[in-house]
This record gives C-alpha cells, sequence and structure tokens, in this order.
C-alpha cells in the first residue's frame, strides 16, 4: 500500500477506558482499510518510531496479506482485572463467565496490602478450580519480587504464574531460582530490540506473545517458536479491528496450553465494529476469525478524534512510521 492509499483510509480514534489500565484513560489509534479489510496502528504514545513500525507491519499484513491458516476455532480467554478496590474486582470476574483470571498489581510502591486485598476478591469470585495471574509490569526489583511473590501466591490460595515481575532478563533468572512459582517474559520479550534474539531460557517458564507490538501474525509465530516456551497470546488493549490479529495468531500457534488475555474489550468504553462482529468474551471463549471485522460507520464516527491536533500527530506519525519501514513491500 503507498502512503497516499495508507493515508486516504486512515481513520483516528479515540476510546475512553472504563478504568484507567496502565496510566491510561483515553485509547487512541488508527484504523487503515486495504484489500484485505482494515487494520488498526495504535502504538502507545511514548513509544519511538522505531518501536512504532513493528506495529504497522501488523497492521499492514491484516489490511494487506491476510493471516495464515488457524489450527482451532476458539480460544480461552482470561478476565483482566485492573488495579481496582476487592468489591469492583469481585463483581468484574463474576460477571466476566471465565474461569482465570489476570490481576494487575504494583500500580503504585505501597501497593502490596490493596493487591493483596484485590487477589483475595478474586479467589473468593473464582472458586477454587479457577486460576490467576498476577501482572506486574517489570515494576518490581529483585528482593521485592520474592517477598511480593510469596505473599500474593498465599493470599491468591496459589498463582498460576506471575507475568514480568522485574525488568530485565537477569533479574528474572535470578528470581526463578528463589520462587517456585512460574515466570512469564512480556516486555523483555516485545520491547526487545530483536525480540527474535531474546534468551529466555534462564529468565521465564512462559512467554507472552503479542502480535500487534511484534510485527504481525507471521512473526509472532516465528517469535513463539523461538521461545521455545508455552505460550500465552494478550493483548495491548486494542479494538475488535486489532484484536482480530492476536485472534489470527491465538488460532494458530501450534500448541495453546493457557487462557489468552484477549479479552481486553471491556475494558474499553466503546468499540469501533457492531455488537454483532465485537469480540466479547462468551463463557470465558472467543471465536477466531477468518478476515478482519468491518468497522462499523457510526461506531466510527462517535469514536473519530475530535483535537484537531491529536489527529495531525497521528496522521504524521503513520506517515513517518510507514516512510521506515520503506520501500519492503512484505515488512510481516
Ligand atoms: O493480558 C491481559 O489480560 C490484558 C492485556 C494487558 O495486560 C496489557 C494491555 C496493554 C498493554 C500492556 C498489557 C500487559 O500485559 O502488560
Ligand atoms: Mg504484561
Amino acid at each position: 500500500m503507498d502512503e497516499h492509499d495508507l493515508l486516504a483510509t486512515a481513520r483516528v480514534y479515540a476510546i475512553p477506558t472504563v478504568t484507567r489500565f496502565r496510566g491510561i484513560s483515553i485509547r487512541e489509534g488508527v484504523l487503515i482499510q486495504g484489500p484485505r479489510g482494515w487494520g488498526e496502528f495504535c502504538p502507545f504514545p511514548e513509544y519511538d518510531d522505531r518501536e512504532a513500525e513493528r506495529w504497522l507491519a501488523t497492521a499492514l499484513e491484516q489490511a494487506v496479506a491476510g493471516w495464515p491458516e488457524p489450527v482451532r476455532d476458539r480460544v480461552p480467554v482470561n478476565v483482566t482485572v485492573p488495579a481496582l478496590d476487592p468489591e469492583h474486582a469481585h463483581a468484574m470476574v463474576t460477571g466476566s463467565g471465565c474461569s482465570t483470571a489476570k490481576v494487575k498489581v504494583a500500580e503504585h510502591a505501597d501497593s502490596l496490602a490493596q493487591d493483596q486485598a484485590r487477589v483475595e476478591a478474586v479467589r473468593a469470585a473464582l472458586g477454587t478450580g479457577g486460576r490467576i495471574r498476577i501482572d506486574v509490569n517489570g515494576r518490581w526489583d529483585l528482593d521485592t519480587a520474592v517477598q511480593n511473590i510469596r505473599a500474593l501466591d498465599n493470599a491468591a490460595g496459589g498463582l498460576e504464574y506471575v507475568e514480568q515481575p522485574c525488568g530485565s532478563l537477569e533479574e528474572l533468572a535470578a528470581l526463578r531460582r528463589r520462587v517456585d512459582v512460574r515466570i512469564a517474559a512480556d516486555e523483555s520479550i516485545r520491547r526487545a530490540d530483536d525480540p527474535l534474539a531474546a534468551d529466555l531460557t534462564e529468565a521465564a517458564d512462559i512467554a507472552v506473545i503479542k502480535c500487534t507490538p511484534l510485527g504481525g501474525v507471521r512473526q509472532a509465530l516465528r517469535v513463539a517458536d523461538r521461545t521455545g516456551l508455552p505460550c500465552v497470546v494478550s493483548s495491548a488493549l486494542e479494538t475488535s479491528v486489532g484484536l482480530a490479529a492476536q485472534l489470527a495468531l491465538a488460532g494458530a500457534l501450534p500448541e495453546l496450553d493457557f487462557a489468552c488475555g484477549l479479552g481486553t474489550l471491556r475494558l474499553l468504553g466503546g468499540d469501533v465494529v457492531g455488537p454483532d462482529q465485537a469480540f466479547w468474551p462468551v463463557d470465558g471463549w472467543l471465536p477466531v476469525p477468518r478476515t478482519p471485522p468491518r468497522p462499523d460507520p457510526q461506531a466510527l464516527d462517535t469514536f473519530s478524534m475530535t483535537d484537531p491536533d491529536r489527529t495531525a500527530w497521528w496522521r504524521e506519525r503513520l506517515a513517518r512510521t510507514h516512510a521506515r519501514l520503506g520501500t519492503s513491500t512484505q515488512p510481516w
């Protein structure tokens, strides 16, 4: 797709989040349309153009090339619980229909008591048969991680795993020798200079794989294979258009032993597709699509970015990132 076609179809959106999530209260991005349908370009605002390139490759794969064949037609998902108070966390899990919950912790320093109360409430909502995983987004140092994982493993009555407890691979490897709970790597993979080269053998038991920041379904399958670990596919807080690519990845992975973190539409206060095409989990499952969903014109209008400066910022970012991808016609 040349730059003219790309910008001619581009629709900048802004959707409020239901609760603040990783500092985000408005999710912004751009939808583009190609011969295969719509794709979504939504790198977080603070990410630089180099990192944004991979996000654009994902959108172009979806809009221009299409995805590889899936090996399953539906995937189990977790409910994602933001840093809510215990009552709201309990209600969210009960209403989700999911038997696995991913709980965000460590949203601020000294949050351990709140994190424990949230995790206890989630266990009460799931019952003994449910699974609880926590996501730290790399916020703990090694000693804090050792202490807090023990405390939260107790509060949860057993954790399925802990996602990115510390920032670096070295810390994750050292931590892994000191705790029994399994460790999953997220940022260590998707934010690595070269995700294909990330060596997780000492550092993690599980790989969190997201095609949106990795450059598409095909590239994410390569990264997943290279890790040699069981994988969890997880969202980057996309609309249903971008979630479709993540579901195509979850559908195409040779093995899928864990619930995916793709039930995140409920964190957004709206969507760009109509309710019949939206990826709302039913009884904890989502379908694997063969083609991207089509945005609903009315929903696109509702969530169209109204700030002209932000619209220009996104369009310029899209054009710059496209120029960086260069003449490679198949970046994926
Ligand atoms: O995995 C999930 O359940 C939801 C996705 C999620 O937590 C997330 C969403 C946007 C950006 C980062 C993250 C993350 O996993 O750290
Ligand atoms: Mg994570």
